[in-house]
């Protein structure tokens, strides 16, 4: 398992290119087994998940071709991915490549519309308390789908036996912490090949479901409402080819935000989806860090100055010249940071609230600010695997429930840790990048899931940060 060193202390500077969406990428490949047509991708991250879901959808008949080939990119740029559902007869998503990723079960909507059968695994996924597929079920049951567990797997049919249609009906998503992201993605998969029409209630209002909803309508599915909690969605009786660049990443754009800010950073970000990241980007005002468009006729490498108080030339954190670009979805953007970071209360909520999956990286920023914070966890209430590993760096942190309450230190002094999941990995990388000394993070398989070759990313913008290869250090 490899692992990375960090010498903390270096400021970062430099220009990086948001990757395309995990999140958004995997449930949309799994869209290909929704059409006996091909389906064209591009800018997918190059990712283990990725590649996890390229073994899961050739296991279910589809032929797959990548440029460049998945595995051979550095940083900055993706791939494009063909996909092709050539082969109707296999619809058995096996235990072994879906306990990898989460994002396994989103064969199971589309198997099921389109092959009128599916037995697809429990899913695998971060490991950041219970995750249940109920609503999974339940949604496509109200479809009119078979439903039973066996083994491990669920296993799924048509209403009249294998191989028949759903059926559009009102289906109603809510469950004890709001709508569920992957529920709908199948959910909305499903309904565009059932007869007739579908009206999802509390349906996750995520960016993703948005990027989905479009891929989906540019097959030729009629959706409407997708990004709102009321999506309705009238059946057609075939899908066709489609190509379709994914959305940037709004979690990769979020955490090299805060790499900028917590090294005191001097950082463009070209590909930057503004829009997605409202929540997120008023609680890092709050902190102290300002993300500010840079027009796109002004170069990206130019100059912008930051004004000085008159009196003592110390930077402040406004940047000109300001503009008055609409904030859209792949915007060039710098962060300006203050040098006192402010504390500040933050909840995680479903979109447009603060996303859970920056919830760690903000916990890295927080353990430096000149106060006390709070971080109250709304979706996975246990989410707090990166707390003891930032305790071992110096951080100041109470856990109470779904609470952790952060007082601000003078500094991180850097550790051996172990990354635990995805982000609470990517915490850890933050913290390491501000921390006096050396942190070495241990098993980085987990920000392989999520981030394109992320220390080739912090090694050009200044890090010093090493990819040991093999074994824990
Ligand atoms: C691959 C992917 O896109 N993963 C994201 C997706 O995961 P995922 O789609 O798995 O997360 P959900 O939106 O389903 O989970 C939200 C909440 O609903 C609960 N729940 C979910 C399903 C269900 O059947 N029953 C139920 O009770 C969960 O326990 C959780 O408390 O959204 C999460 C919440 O934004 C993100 O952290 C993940 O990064
Ligand atoms: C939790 C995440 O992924 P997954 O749902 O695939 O575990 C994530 O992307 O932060």
């Amino acid at each position: 398992m490899d692992a990375f060193v960090i010498q903390g202390g270096k400021r970062l500077t430099g220009t990086v290119r948001i990757h395309g969406s995990k999140n958004a990428a995997l449930p949309l490949m799994a869209a290909a087994l929704l059409t006996d047509q091909p389906l064209t991708l591009k800018d997918v991250p190059d990712l283990s998940d990725i590649r996890n879901m390229v073994k899961l959808l050739k296991s279910l008949g589809c032929t797959i071709d990548s440029t460049p080939d998945l595995g051979t990119t550095s940083d900055g740029l993706g791939v494009d991915i063909k996909l092709h559902a050539t082969d109707p007869s296999k619809s058995l998503a096996h235990y072994d490549i879906v306990r990898t990723m989460r994002a396994g079960i989103c064969a199971l909507g589309p198997l099921l519309a389109k092959r009128g059968y599916a037995k697809v695994s429990m899913p695998g996924g971060c490991a950041i308390g219970d995750r249940p597929v109920d609503l999974h079920i339940r949604g496509l049951q109200q479809l009119g789908a078979k439903i039973h567990l066996a083994e491990g797997y669920i296993i799924a049919e048509g209403p009249n036996g294998p191989g028949s249609k759903l059926q559009g009906a009102h289906v109603f998503l809510g469950g004890p912490n709001g709508s569920t992201v992957l529920g709908t993605a199948n959910v909305l998969s499903a309904a565009a090949l059932a007869e007739g029409t579908t009206i999802i209630e509390c349906a996750a209002c995520e960016p993703e479901i948005e990027d989905l909803a479009n891929l989906l309508n540019s097959m030729g599915a009629k959706i409407t409402g997708a990004g709102s909690p009321v999506v309705t969605v009238e059946g057609v009786d075939e899908l066709t080819a489609a190509t379709h660049t994914i959305m940037p990443d709004r979690i990769e754009a979020g955490t090299y935000v805060i790499a900028s800010a917590i090294t005191n950073g001097d950082v463009i970000l070209e590909n930057f989806p503004t829009r997605t990241l409202t929540a997120a980007l008023d609680r890092l005002r709050v902190i102290g860090v300002d993300v500010t468009p840079i027009p796109p006729h002004s170069s990206s490498t130019q100059s912008l100055e930051p004004i000085t108080t008159p009196d003592s030339g110390t930077p402040i954190a406004t940047l000109e010249p300001k503009t008055t670009t609409l904030p859209g979805l792949r915007d060039t953007v710098r962060i300006a940071t203050s040098r006192r970071l402010e504390p500040a209360h933050v909840v995680t909520q479903p979109h447009p609230g603060f996303p859970t999956d920056l919830q760690a990286q903000l916990m890295a920023l927080l353990t430096l600010a000149d106060g006390n914070s709070v971080i109250t966890e709304k979706i996975f209430p246990d989410r707090f695997l990166h707390v003891p590993e930032l305790l071992r760096m110096g951080a100041s942190l109470t856990r109470i429930g779904p609470s952790v309450m952060v007082t601000g230190v003078r500094e991180l002094i850097g550790a051996p840790v172990m990354a635990s999941d995805l982000r609470a990995s990517a915490g850890l990388v933050l913290a390491g990048l501000a921390a006096r000394g050396t942190t070495t993070i241990n098993r980085v398989y987990h920000l392989d899931r999520g981030y394109q070759r992320m220390e080739l990313t912090l090694q050009k913008l200044g890090a010093d940060i090493q990819r040991v290869k093999g074994a824990s250090v």
